[in-house]
This record gives structure tokens, C-alpha cells and sequence, in this order.
């Protein structure tokens, strides 16, 4: 058992602003200080006593400049360490909204440098695992979303297809020993490092999913990763299972702080109450004394029962902004984090026998001790007695009773079925003759007492044979469950065998147009990550227009740039693999090149030295021969570590793929937002606009006498020129915005016949200015006097003009 206090680490998020109100003083023996310097004028706007100075005690705090790389060396490499050896490991992060979190435990979603805890402690797992050749080890990976105090499987595929809220819920069991298990929680088998990653993808693509405007679910919402870790000798019944849970917390700000009014203030208050029990369950462990500790409140604190005060080895990690405004959150979030340190842990070795191996083990000792009885008495005993055997029995058995002599003995060998049958045997005459059946006289005392002794064996024997039966079913039983967990496991396995098949192969770049476009072989790749993004290839296949939007909207996004930089890189990565793949076939050709005149050497000189018959000669120093082994030598060194490069390229290569997929799913998922809003902002002004005439086709603008229904047309001027014109990559324009720029089309009711073109058959190398010129003629855009769909149309115009204006005619 290994006692441990829960070790806490303060992490400063990296700011521009001027930072003198904090220094870190990490050369302690004690541990590290981090201390807040606040000025007086701040003082008095949030706390009382006005204190300047307040110092914080911590096993290590890492500064501003400190990399990931860093980071998981001195935190996570230690708990990854634990976990293999057999205990549970935690590690959390608490901070306020933005102090860096996500980015600790999961990392940055722009660069492979900035990958965090997570993926790295993968990374290095599953390297350990390949350097320990005497063990095997299983992992299994469960990803949980707690989000307004409601469980969330976060590898469900369903979160696709469905709401948050209509996802089924995890939730909690307790068994009579009171260990909790989450029901609806799946637990995916992983077994490297690439399917374990794509099942951290998987969670946080389903995460970004769910989240809408209004459930910002990385802010408010905690998620626990988890890997199960079960680690065996091939041949031994004992086991050993950890668990390691890498938590990203929900933002701890103050509610008070935050503004928020309606659903969000509801959602906030959801988040403080559970990291108010999370405080409670804290305050109460570093309590002496306390025999209650309110776990049960809250599924955070349920689910990290283990982690608190229990059978775990625990870390913490305090993120903090220290930027003048978010001061006093990173000093509460500090308060926390000195509690936290004061809970005592006592992790002990999960080790465990294995019912399946033990019975195994059992019946072949079973097996071997028949084998020895066997040899011993130059007999099987497998199987009832044969029909002759029953008969030579019967015979002894008779002959026995009937020799008058009193010492003569029944030899029947030291088979338990002979004894028992003869017993049986010896009882029915008994019985028999006690029923008068022979007329034979009753026995004498001596008689009778051997035969109540006899008796008291036979009872003894069957006490021994119902004991044995008794062993045998339970182990029968517990045979077949197991049987039936590897039959169910095979067939999970066949399942997502099956369903990794039928998703199509993955392309590395990120081609816009193929995005949307249904059967597109520009699909992500195996099963997990195929899975989160099936959604996107179920939806209607888009109209050129849609499309073509939506490559002017990629063009414009904010992660554009990253995307490209991305891309670019994965290009030179992925060259230089190939480059290295060739080297490294060209090193292994020269080695065998290099080895045919070594091995021609050594069998001259060792023909030469059965010529001379001469042992010495063999083993005579040979120039050439060295000259060769250091050649040979070298090409090796250089061919070992092109194969570690290779090793790191691909990892590399691999997690850039997840980013751009990441990155892929996120401008879909703002396209679809801002496209909805455009749609119906437009909807929304062509009610006004109907409200204000009185009629239903009627518009705010002058109709044309002669053709009612027309309306006439906006300067488009009036769209570059307008100051609120929004972003579409930042998708945060206001219907207000939208409404005072949306251009009025001079468009009949209903298709026009003549014209018969729609709206998607602009392509933009010869229509693009026709939209964005001045006025946007009415023969032009033709609608089809179907509301939604000329709401569609003129969203589409209206979201075409608005981003040709700003960025030109599409290259
Ligand atoms: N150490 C760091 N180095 C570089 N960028 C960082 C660092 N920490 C945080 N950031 C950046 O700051 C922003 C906010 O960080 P992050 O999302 O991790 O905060 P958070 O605490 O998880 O917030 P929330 O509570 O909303 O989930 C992100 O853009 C992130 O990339």
C-alpha cells in the first residue's frame, strides 16, 4: 500500500499583458511558492481585508514559457508509471473558464507540439508495453461527459445523429460493496496507440458536436478519460487492473462573476454545485475525524470516489491566468488547490486471480493427479464401471460373505467406484436380510457394528462425493460465464471488425470541395474516427451553390491559415517518411550487400585453416574482415535510428490527420450554424418586410405597378459598405446585422420559365460579378415562390454576396 497526499502543481497560462503581479519561486526544498502580489487599488475591489500578498505552496508550478513536453514529464510520467505498475492513477485539472485546461489534459487542437496529457501518456504507455515482452497487457479506453450533473457516453455513435439530451443517460450503481459502476458507459477495447487515439478523437469530435451556442459544452461540462489497464504474466492466474482517469473540469468561475441570466445561468449553477460538492468532499477529507464524506451528492464526486481519499494516487493541476482581471479566480482556484493538498490517498495493488486461468490450472492438476493414480495403480479411472466389472464385484463381494473365516479381506485396490459399489452392494443384502429376504439369521453384535461403521463411511464418502460435486459445478459454472465473456468480446470484436470495413480509407489533405459530398472518398479513416463524422456524409448532398458558398466560407475562416500550415506540414512529413522508408530499404540492401564479401572472407580463412590444419588461423586478426563488421556496424547504428525518426514521424503524421479532421468537422459544423442563421434572418426579414406592406407577398420597397410582387433592389454597396458586416468564420452575426443588409431582390413570384436557370447554376468564374455588381437584376434570381425554399435561395445570395465582397472573385 502506498500512503500519498493528493500532489498539486500550479500551471500560468501564457498572457501578453504585463505580469508583475505574480512571481514563482520554484528552488524551494520544501516545494515550490507561487505568489500573488496584488496591488492595493485592486485589492479593495474584491476581497475585504486588503491584503497585498498572498503565497501559495505547491510541488512545482510551471510558468508561462514551460512546453507541454515539460508538463508531462514531471506530472503525468510518474502517475503513467503507478498505472503500469498496478495502482489507479488520477489526474485533474481545475481552473477557471480559459486558464488552460483542455489545453493541459487534452491539448492545443493547431500544433503536434502542443499535444497534452492524454495523447503523450498514450504515447509513452504503449511504448512501455512493447518494451515489456515478459507481460501482456489489455487496454480498454471509456470517455464520460457530465454535463448539468447528467452522465454522457462521449464514444457513443449516436452523438451524431442525436441531441445531447436525447442521448441515454450513464448512470450510477453501487454494488453491496459499495464499488460504483457506470451503466451506459462503454468500454472500448484499444490496442495500440493509433486505435486509442482515434478514440480520443472520436469523444472530442462528439463533444464539439454537441455543442451549440447555447452548451458550450467544453466550458461547462467535465469529462473524464479513462483507460483500463489490465496487465498479466502469460501463465499466471494472477492479474493485475488499474485504472487511470485523466479529468478536464468544468471552468470554476464564480457565478457570480460570469452575468449569466436563463439556461446558462441554470447550467452555470449545475457546474458550481457540482464543484461545490467537489469542495465539500474535499473540505470533508482534509477534515480529521470526518466519518462522512458526501460523495454521493453529486456524479463528479461519485465517479471520482476513488480518486478522493481512496484507493488511487491522485494529481492536480491548478491552471491559472494571471491577467489583473482574472486575479482573484486564479487565488480561489489557488484556496482549492491548498485543501486539495491536505487529503491523504492510499493506493494499493489491484491484484486479482483469474477464474478462467484458475479453473484451467485446476483441472490440469486434476488431469496430471489421474495421470499419477493411473500409473500407480496401472488402471484408468475415467467413466462408471463396465458391466463386467459390476459382475466380477458381485462375485468378490459373494465369495467375501460366504468364506467362513473371519480375517479374510474384500481386496478391491484403492478405487473409490469399487469401494462405493461394493458398499452399496454390502448395504442392499443388509437391508435385504433385514426384510428377513433369505431367512438367513440376524446378524450377531460384531456384524452389526461393522456394518454401522460401514455404514458411517458410505454416509462419509457421499458427504465427500456432494462436496466435490459441489466444487466441480461452481467451477463448471464459472467455465461457462467465462466462456460466455470471450464468446461476447469475440463477437464485439467481429462487430467492430466489420464496421471499421465498411468505412472507407482515410485521406490525409483536406480537400474542401469533397467535404461535403456524399461518397466522397475523402472520408476519415478507420472505424472511430469514421464513426464521428458519418453524420456529416449522411446529410443531403449540397447544391453547387451551398457548396461553393461554402468554399468562400473555408477560404474566409478563422483557422484557415492553421489548416494550411497543417496541411503543408503533413505534406513534408509524409515526404519525408517516404524519404526515410527509402533510405532506410536502401541501408538494409547495402547491409546485405556488405555481409556476402564478409561471409566469402570467413570461409576462405576457415578453409584456409583446415588446409593448414591449424585452429590458430581462424582466429587470426583479419583487416578486411573488421574493416567489413564496422562498415557493417555503422550502416546499422544509422538504419536503427532512421527506424526511431520513422517511429516519431508517424506518430507525428498521425496526429496531424486527427487535427485536420478535427479541423474539418469544426468549419462544417460553422458552416451549417452560419447557414441556418443567414436562412433564417432572411425568413425573418421578409416577414417584416410583409408585416410592414400589409400584404403577404408585399415588401417594404416600392413594388412595381405592373408587376405586383416584385420587389425592387438594394445596392449591393450597401452591403460592403455596412460597418456591422460579419465574419462568416466567426458565425456572430446578429439577425439585427443580417436584417439591415440583406439585399431586396427585384425577383418575380415563382420560377421564371424563361430565364430557367437556378440560383446554383452560377459558377463562379462567370457569374460571380454579375452578384456583386451594383444592383442585382431581377431576371437574375429567379425564386420558386415556395417559402423555404426562396428563403434558401436568398440566403445563399445574400451569404454568396457578402463573402465575394470581402474576398474577390473565387480563384
Ligand atoms: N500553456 C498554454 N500555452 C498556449 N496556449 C494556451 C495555454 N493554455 C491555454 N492556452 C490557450 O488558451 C485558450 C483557452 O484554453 P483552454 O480551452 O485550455 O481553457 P480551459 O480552461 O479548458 O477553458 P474551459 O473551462 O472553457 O474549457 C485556448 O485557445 C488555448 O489554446
Amino acid at each position: 500500500m502506498v500512503k500519498q497526499t493528493i500532489q498539486i502543481y500550479g500551471r500560468i497560462k501564457p498572457t501578453k499583458k504585463n505580469t508583475t503581479v505574480y512571481s514563482v519561486d520554484n528552488e524551494e526544498q520544501t516545494g515550490a511558492f507561487l505568489e500573488f502580489l496584488v496591488p492595493r487599488d485592486l485589492a479593495d475591489g474584491f476581497v475585504n481585508n486588503k491584503r497585498e500578498c498572498y503565497k501559495f505552496r505547491f510541488l512545482k508550478v510551471f510558468d508561462q514559457a514551460v512546453e507541454q513536453e515539460e508538463v508531462f514529464e514531471n506530472i503525468a510520467k510518474p502517475v503513467a508509471d503507478s498505472v503500469l505498475a498496478g495502482y489507479n492513477g488520477t489526474i485533474f485539472a481545475y481552473g477557471q473558464t480559459g486558464s488552460g485546461k483542455t489545453f493541459t489534459i487534452t491539448g492545443g487542437a493547431e500544433h503536434y507540439s502542443d499535444r497534452g496529457i492524454i495523447p503523450r501518456t498514450l504515447s509513452y504507455l504503449y511504448e512501455r508495453f512493447s518494451q515489456d515482452s515478459s507481460m501482456v497487457y489489455t487496454t480498454h479506453i471509456s470517455y464520460l461527459e457530465i454535463y448539468n450533473e447528467m452522465g454522457y457516453d462521449l464514444l457513443d455513435s449516436r452523438h451524431e445523429a442525436s441531441r445531447l439530451e436525447d442521448l441515454p443517460k450513464v448512470l450510477i450503481m453501487e454494488d453491496p460493496d459499495q464499488n460504483i459502476h457506470l451503466k451506459n458507459l462503454s468500454l472500448q477495447q484499444s490496442a495500440n496507440e493509433e486505435e486509442a487515439l482515434n478514440l480520443l478523437f472520436l469523444g472530442d469530435t462528439n463533444r464539439m458536436i454537441a455543442e451549440t451556442p447555447m452548451n458550450q459544452a467544453s466550458t461547462r461540462s467535465h469529462c473524464i478519460f479513462t483507460m483500463h489497464l489490465c496487465r498479466r504474466e502469460p501463465g499466471s492466474a494472477t492479474l493485475r487492473r488499474s485504472k487511470l482517469h485523466l479529468v478536464d473540469l468544468a471552468g470554476s468561475d464564480r457565478v457570480s462573476k460570469t452575468g449569466l441570466s436563463g439556461q446558462l445561468l441554470t447550467e452555470a449553477k449545475y457546474i458550481n454545485l457540482s464543484l461545490h460538492y467537489l469542495e465539500q468532499v474535499i473540505i470533508a477529507l482534509s477534515e480529521k475525524n470526518r466519518s462522512h464524506i458526501p460523495y454521493r451528492n453529486s456524479m463528479l464526486t461519485s465517479v471520482l470516489r476513488d480518486s478522493l481519499g481512496g484507493n488511487c494516487m491522485t494529481t492536480m493541476i491548478a491552471t491559472m491566468a494571471v491577467d489583473r482581471r482574472n486575479l482573484d479566480e486564479s487565488i480561489s482556484t489557488c484556496r482549492f488547490a491548498q485543501r486539495v493538498a491536505l487529503i491523504k490517498n492510499e493506493a494499493i495493488l489491484n491484484e486479482e486471480l483469474d477464474p478462467a486461468l484458475l479453473i484451467a490450472r485446476l483441472k490440469r492438476e486434476i488431469q496430471s493427479l489421474k495421470e499419477e493414480l493411473a500409473m500407480l495403480t496401472g488402471e484408468q479411472r475415467d467413466g462408471q464401471l463396465t458391466v463386467e466389472e459390476i459382475q466380477r464385484l458381485e462375485e468378490l463381494v459373494k465369495a467375501f460373505l460366504d468364506d467362513p473365516d473371519p480375517d479374510v479381506m474384500l481386496s478391491l485396490g484403492p478405487d473409490l467406484r469399487r469401494i462405493q459399489f461394493c458398499f452399496s452392494l454390502l448395504k442392499m443384502m443388509i437391508m435385504d436380510k433385514q426384510r428377513g429376504g433369505n431367512g438367513k439369521a440376524s446378524p450377531t453384535a460384531a456384524e452389526r457394528e461393522d456394518s454401522q461403521q460401514s455404514a458411517a463411511e458410505v454416509t462419509k464418502l457421499k458427504e465427500m462425493m456432494t462436496h466435490r460435486d459441489n466444487e466441480i459445478s461452481i467451477l463448471v459454472k464459472m467455465l461457462k460465464k467465462e466462456k460466455k465473456r470471450a464468446q461476447d468480446a469475440v463477437a464485439q470484436l467481429a462487430n467492430t471488425v466489420n464496421g471499421q470495413r465498411t468505412a472507407s480509407q482515410d485521406a490525409s489533405g483536406l480537400s474542401t470541395t469533397p467535404l461535403l459530398r456524399e461518397g466522397s472518398p475523402d472520408s476519415i479513416s478507420t472505424g472511430h474516427r469514421g464513426r464521428a463524422i458519418q453524420h456529416m456524409k449522411r446529410g443531403p448532398q449540397l447544391s453547387m451553390g451551398k457548396q461553393e458558398a461554402f468554399e468562400i466560407f473555408v477560404r474566409d475562416h478563422e483557422d484557415h491559415l492553421t489548416i494550411e500550415d497543417n496541411k503543408k506540414l503533413l505534406k513534408q512529413r509524409s515526404a519525408e517518411a517516404r524519404r526515410i522508408g527509402e533510405e532506410l530499404n536502401e541501408a538494409r540492401n547495402r547491409i546485405n550487400e556488405l555481409k556476402k564479401p564478409l561471409e566469402v572472407q570467413r570461409r576462405q580463412r576457415a578453409a584456409h585453416a583446415v588446409m593448414q590444419n591449424h585452429q590458430e588461423v581462424e582466429e587470426e586478426y583479419d583487416p578486411v574482415e573488421e574493416n567489413l563488421c564496422k562498415h557493417i556496424e555503422q550502416e546499422k547504428k544509422a538504419y536503427k535510428s532512421a527506424i526511431g525518426r520513422l517511429k516519431a514521424l508517424r506518430t507525428e503524421i498521425e496526429h496531424l490527420q486527427l487535427l485536420l479532421e478535427r479541423a474539418k468537422v469544426k468549419l462544417q459544423k460553422d458552416f451549417h450554424q452560419w447557414w441556418s442563421r443567414e436562412a433564417s434572418s432572411v425568413q425573418e426579414s421578409e416577414a417584416t418586410a410583409r408585416s410592414h406592406t400589409g400584404s403577404p407577398g408585399g415588401t417594404s420597397q416600392p413594388s412595381s405597378p405592373s408587376t405586383p410582387g416584385f420587389r425592387a433592389p438594394v445596392p449591393s454597396s450597401t452591403v460592403r459598405d455596412s460597418p456591422s458586416e460579419p465574419h462568416p468564420g466567426h458565425c456572430s452575426t446578429s439577425v439585427q446585422d443580417l436584417r439591415s443588409y440583406i439585399p431586396v431582390m427585384a425577383v418575380p413570384e415563382g420560377r421564371d420559365e424563361t430565364l430557367g436557370r437556378t440560383v446554383s447554376d452560377f459558377t463562379p468564374s462567370s457569374d460571380w460579378r454579375s452578384l456583386s455588381t451594383t444592383t442585382l437584376s431581377s431576371s437574375s434570381i429567379p425564386l420558386t415562390g415556395d417559402q423555404q425554399a426562396d428563403a434558401d435561395i436568398l440566403a445563399f445570395v445574400r451569404a454568396r454576396q457578402n463573402l465575394l465582397s470581402r474576398t474577390g472573385p473565387p480563384r
